[in-house]
């Protein structure tokens, strides 16, 4: 009832306010809680009804007033039932990496939710003799649109985080729409909140004491303290300092009469709630993006580096050509591995490809690289060893893998291993292929055993 009583002081034109912060939380509501919003939403457009009637002094019988009331909460909630509705349908759909769609789509849905229900509350107020039925009476929809696009922009992210405070179970979908926190001092935000509000002071004052209407396009230039609070501070603190904004500027065009200039101020704010969620969105996406990076730079079960990446290391065996030093590769796998997914389970097959992983990787120096060509087979990349140290390497994993410790796995692991020193005419590609040839030949050898153009056995 508050954000109502905040409206009505803030009237510009007959039943239409400068900001209509109702619809922000009529639209969030409904966003957030589904239909059992609108009882509550629905007596509070009685009451602003009959508060109207006594801001108005118009005394129409209680039975006429009921009517308007009706026909007001009809047409209030449908409009925002509908845009809430239809946006929530396409976040259902979609997932966080398309949030600048979904983003995109609030900015198109809520203000066309906000025309709908100014039309519709136009014609409600004209049908119940609100208003005239006549030229200006038809204009109504016009200043009743603003009001409430700016109630929705501004305020519906804002209401939507109150709104999940004061009830956690619903909305959880929201939390998709995580965006990054940074912390800041408060002193900082309250000095550039300051900056962006003293200015908004000036460009107001300006316009109304030059009487010009040219001045009151300035209020643009606030975007740029907007933009760095977006930029360096919290969703949360970006998204106060756009409300306060909106507030502000509603109170100063009523306190210092700039009704005439309201549309520019309305809008320029508008602009400025919807570039601030867009800039909100920029770490979101590069922290998806480099998510993404990582996604196909590793394998997810065991965290070495996948068979694309691995096959991209030229780099390393340029270097070591210009270092003038040696590069090896191995290529290992397990042992009868689909026979323990066969006697154990793949959950505990998955366990050995995992913990595999980790003793290998306990064995690399920093410049090493593990990678998993697939299934269970790994490669090992070590610049700076020899077809000798690498050898020594790859049997000391073979040692060690008898000891590995896997959980649900009662039989003993064994490894069969091909080692290839990188020769100057090599790729990654080609020393596979040579490395792979040994491995296969060490399985037929009869497995356990390290093969290389040295060849170590136990
Ligand atoms: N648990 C699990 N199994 C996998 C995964 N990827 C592939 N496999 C299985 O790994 C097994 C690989 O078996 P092979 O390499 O063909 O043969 P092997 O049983 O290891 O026999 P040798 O290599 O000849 O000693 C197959 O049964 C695959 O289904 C995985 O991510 N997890």
């Amino acid at each position: 009832m508050l954000l109502w009583k905040v409206a009505s002081i803030m009237e510009y034109a007959p039943h239409a306010s400068i900001w209509f912060p109702p619809a922000g939380l009529t639209f969030s509501a409904i966003l957030l809680l589904g239909l059992r919003a609108i009882p509550a939403i629905a007596f509070c457009c009685m009451a602003a009804t009959f508060w109207e009637d006594a801001t108005y002094g118009t005394q129409l019988p209680w039975q006429q007033l009921l009517e308007t009331g009706a026909l007001f909460t009809l047409a209030h909630i449908s409009a925002y039932a509908i845009g809430a509705s239809l946006l929530k349908l396409l976040i259902s759909r979609r997932d966080a990496h398309q949030l600048p769609s979904l983003l995109l789509a609030f900015t198109i849905i809520g203000p066309a939710s906000a025309l709908l229900a100014g039309y519709l509350t136009q014609t409600a107020l004209i049908i119940s003799g609100m208003l005239p039925d006549s030229p200006s009476g038809h204009q109504l929809w016009l200043p009743l649109w603003v009001g409430d696009l700016l109630g929705i922009l501004v305020l519906t992210p804002l209401l939507i985080g109150v709104l999940r405070r004061i009830y956690p179970r619903y909305g959880v979908w929201v939390s998709e729409l995580g965006l990054r926190q940074l912390p800041g001092s408060g002193w900082e935000f309250l000095l550039k909140l300051a900056t962006t509000l003293l200015l908004m002071v000036v460009v107001m004052l300006l316009t109304a004491s030059l009487q010009s209407k040219e001045m009151a396009f300035a209020i643009f230039f606030l975007c740029i303290p907007q933009m760095w609070i977006v930029y360096t501070e919290t969703p949360l603190r970006s998204g106060i300092s756009i409300a306060l904004m909106s507030f502000a500027t509603a109170l100063l065009v009523k306190y210092l009469a700039l009704h005439d200039d309201a549309l520019v101020f309305q809008f320029s704010i508008s602009v400025l709630a919807a570039s601030t969620y867009f800039g909100l969105l920029i770490p979101v996406l590069a922290s998806s993006n480099s998510r993404l990076r990582e996604m196909t730079r590793k394998d997810s079960l065991t965290r070495a580096y996948s068979r694309q990446h691995f096959f991209q290391a030229e780099l390393e065996i340029q270097r070591a050509r210009y270092y003038q030093q040696p590069i090896s590769l191995i290529v290992f796998d397990i042992d009868f591995f689909k026979q323990i997914n066969d006697r154990f389970g793949h959950t505990v097959g998955d366990l050995a490809l995992i913990s595999l992983a980790e003793l290998a990787t306990t064995q690399l120096r920093q410049a090493d690289m593990l990678g998993r060509f697939g299934g269970d087979e790994f490669m090992l990349l070590l610049p700076g060893s020899g077809q000798i140290d690498a050898t020594t390497t790859a049997e000391r994993l073979r040692l060690a893998l008898p000891n590995l410790r896997v959980e649900g796995l009662t039989s003993q692991i064994t490894g069969s291993f091909g080692v290839t020193e990188i020769a100057a005419e090599d790729t990654v590609n080609s020393a596979f292929e040579k490395a792979d040839v040994l491995l296969l030949e060490a399985k037929r050898l009869g497995r356990n055993l390290v093969l290389g153009t040295i060849t170590a056995t136990e």
